[in-house]
C-alpha cells in the first residue's frame, strides 16, 4: 500500500510515505486503514508488537467477552459474521479482526515501536522515528500522522509503601490469563473496574480467595436489564431524555434487578453512571456474576491499601490481612506523551482535551483515533471521520502535485523550444 523510497543515510533508513502514517494496529488503526483503503488512499501502519490488536491477543484474560452488544463493537465497513453471539468472546473478536485485516489487505509494519514523532515546520512534514526489531532506527516522513496507539497502551501500577518488601507474587491484570496458578491462595485484587471484578469472579472459580480493594466508590450495573443490554437501554434513552434523567432511570432499573449494593461496601459515586462516563471517562462495571460472589462472601470487599508487609497488607481501616499474591487491576494509560512532540490535542494525562471530541483534527495534519473513552464504537466513529478528512486533503495534495508537475514540464519545454 505504500509508495515509498528507501535510502540508507547515516545508517538510519528513511521512508517517504505517500499518505498518512498510522501509529498502532489495534481496532482504531485497522478501522482507519480500512476507511482510507475504501477512499483509495495509501498509508503505513507502524505497530510495536508482532501482531494486530496486541492488547486483545496478548494482554487480556481467557474468559473475556465483549461486554457491550456486538453492534456497538464492530468496525466500519465489515460487520461481524452472522453466526456471532450477542456478546462475542475474545477469541471471536480476534478472529473478526483477522478477517477484517485480510479483507482490507492491511499489512502493518510489525515490531516497529514509535520512539518520536515531530512536526518539521520548515518542510511542513511529520518525521516519525521507530526502532525496528529493537536494533535499527527508521524514519518515516509524511504530511499526515494518525495516532491510534490506544488509551490502554501502558499498565498502571501505583506506588505503595512496602511493596518492594512484599514477598508474594505481584502482577498487573494484563498478565492474567486464568486463576489456575492461584488455587488455594489469598489474592488481593487492587481495583474494582471491569477487570478487577471479572478476575475476582474467575479466581473464585479456581478456588482461590480474592479480596478486592474498593478505595472509593463504583457504579455496578447489570449487563442486561429484563433481557435488554443496559448500555443499549441507556443509549436509546439518551436520544430523547437528558443525561441526568437517563441515569436516574438506569439506576432505578438497576436497583430493581440487583437490589442495594451499598451495604456490600460498593458505595455509588454521586454522579450517575452515564454522566460519569461522559465527563470523566470512568466506565461503570457491567456485572456478569461478581456481585453474587460478593454477596455470598466468596469475594471480600476491602478499603484502600495503606501499606504492604512481607506477607500481608495494612488497610486504611487499620486491619492487617494476610496476602499470598497481589494483582493490580488499576487501569492503563496512554503513551502518546512519551513520543509525540509538540501537539495541541492531548492534555497532560495523554487524553484529548475534550473527551467528548470525536475524530479530532489537530494542527499540522495530526489526527487521533480512539482517545475519547468511548470504547470500540468511539474508535469506529473516529476512524470514519479522520479517514474522510485525510482523503480529501490527500486528493487535494495529489492534484497540487500533478499540477506542479505539469507546470514544470511546460516551463521546461518552453525553455528548450
Ligand atoms: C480488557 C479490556 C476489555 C475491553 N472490552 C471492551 C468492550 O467490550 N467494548 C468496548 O467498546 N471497548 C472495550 N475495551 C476498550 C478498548 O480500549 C478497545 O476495545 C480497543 O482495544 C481500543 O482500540 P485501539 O486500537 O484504540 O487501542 P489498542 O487496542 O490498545 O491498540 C493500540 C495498538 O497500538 C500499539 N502501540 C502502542 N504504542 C505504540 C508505539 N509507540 N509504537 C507502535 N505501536 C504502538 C499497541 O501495541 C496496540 O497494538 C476494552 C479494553 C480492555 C483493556
Ligand atoms: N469487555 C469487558 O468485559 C471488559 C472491559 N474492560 C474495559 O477496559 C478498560 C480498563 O478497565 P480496567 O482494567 O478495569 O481499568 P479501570 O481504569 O476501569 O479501573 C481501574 C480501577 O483501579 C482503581 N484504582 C486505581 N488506582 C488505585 C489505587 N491506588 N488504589 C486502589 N484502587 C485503585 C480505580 O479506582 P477509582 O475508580 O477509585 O479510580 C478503578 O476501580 C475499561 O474501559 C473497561 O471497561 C475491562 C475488562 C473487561
Ligand atoms: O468498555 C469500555 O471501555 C467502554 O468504553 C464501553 C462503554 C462506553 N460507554 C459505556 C457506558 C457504560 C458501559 C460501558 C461503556
Amino acid at each position: 500500500m505504500t509508495n515509498k523510497f528507501t535510502t540508507n543515510l547515516f545508517s538510519c533508513r528513511c521512508m517517504w510515505v505517500n499518505g498518512p502514517i498510522i501509529v498502532g494496529a489495534g481496532p482504531s488503526g485497522l478501522a482507519t486503514a480500512a476507511c482510507l483503503t475504501k477512499n483509495g488512499v495509501p498509508y503505513v501502519i507502524l505497530e510495536r508488537s508482532n501482531c494486530i490488536a496486541s492488547l486483545w491477543q496478548k494482554r487480556t484474560y481467557d474468559r473475556l467477552k465483549l461486554h457491550l452488544p456486538k453492534q456497538f463493537c464492530q468496525l466500519p465497513l465489515l460487520p461481524f459474521p452472522e453466526d456471532y453471539p450477542e456478546y462475542p468472546t475474545k477469541k471471536q473478536f480476534i478472529k473478526y479482526l483477522e478477517l477484517y485485516r485480510n479483507h482490507f489487505n492491511i499489512e502493518p509494519h510489525f515490531n516497529e515501536r514509535v520512539l518520536s514523532a515531530r512536526f518539521d515546520r520548515v518542510s511542513g512534514l511529520w518525521r516519525v522515528v521507530t526502532s525496528r526489531d529493537r536494533f535499527e532506527e527508521v524514519e518515516y516522513i509524511s504530511k499526515w500522522l494518525v495516532v491510534a496507539a490506544g488509551e490502554n497502551a501502558e499498565c498502571v501500577i501505583p506506588e505503595f509503601d512496602g511493596l518492594d518488601d512484599f514477598n508474594g507474587n505481584i502482577s498487573h491484570v494484563s498478565e492474567y490469563k486464568c486463576g489456575e496458578r492461584y488455587r488455594g491462595e489469598k489474592v488481593l485484587v487492587v481495583g474494582c473496574g471491569n477487570s478487577g471484578m471479572e478476575i475476582c469472579l474467575d479466581l473464585c472459580e479456581y478456588n482461590a480467595f480474592p479480596s478486592m480493594v474498593v478505595r472509593d466508590s463504583v457504579h455496578i450495573l447489570p449487563r442486561e436489564i429484563f433481557g435488554k443490554s443496559t448500555f443499549e437501554t441507556g443509549v436509546l434513552l439518551m436520544q430523547c431524555l437528558p443525561l441526568w434523567l437517563v441515569d436516574k432511570i438506569v439506576l432505578f432499573l438497576t436497583w430493581l434487578v440487583l437490589g442495594s449494593t451499598e451495604n456490600l461496601g460498593l458505595k455509588r459515586p454521586s454522579k450517575g453512571p452515564f454522566a460519569l462516563k461522559k465527563t470523566e471517562g470512568r466506565t461503570p462495571v457491567l456485572d456478569i456474576g461478581a456481585l453474587s460472589k460478593i454477596r455470598s462472601g466468596d469475594i471480600k470487599i476491602v478499603p484502600a491499601v495503606k501499606r504492604f508487609f512481607k506477607n500481608s497488607v495494612e488497610l486504611v481501616d487499620g486491619r492487617v490481612v494476610p496476602v499470598d499474591s497481589v494483582i493490580f487491576a488499576t487501569g492503563y494509560r496512554t503513551n502518546v506523551l512519551d513520543w509525540l512532540q509538540e501537539n495541541d490535542l492531548f492534555n497532560n494525562q495523554g487524553y484529548t482535551k475534550e473527551i467528548v471530541q470525536i475524530g479530532s483534527k489537530g494542527n499540522s495534519g495530526l489526527y487521533v483515533v480512539g482517545y475519547t473513552k468511548k470504547g470500540l464504537s468511539g474508535c469506529s466513529s473516529d476512524a470514519i471521520k479522520v479517514a474522510i478528512d485525510i482523503s480529501r486533503e490527500w486528493r487535494e495534495a495529489a492534484a497540487d502535485a500533478s499540477m506542479t508537475f505539469s507546470c514544470k514540464r511546460r516551463s521546461c519545454s518552453n525553455k528548450y523550444i
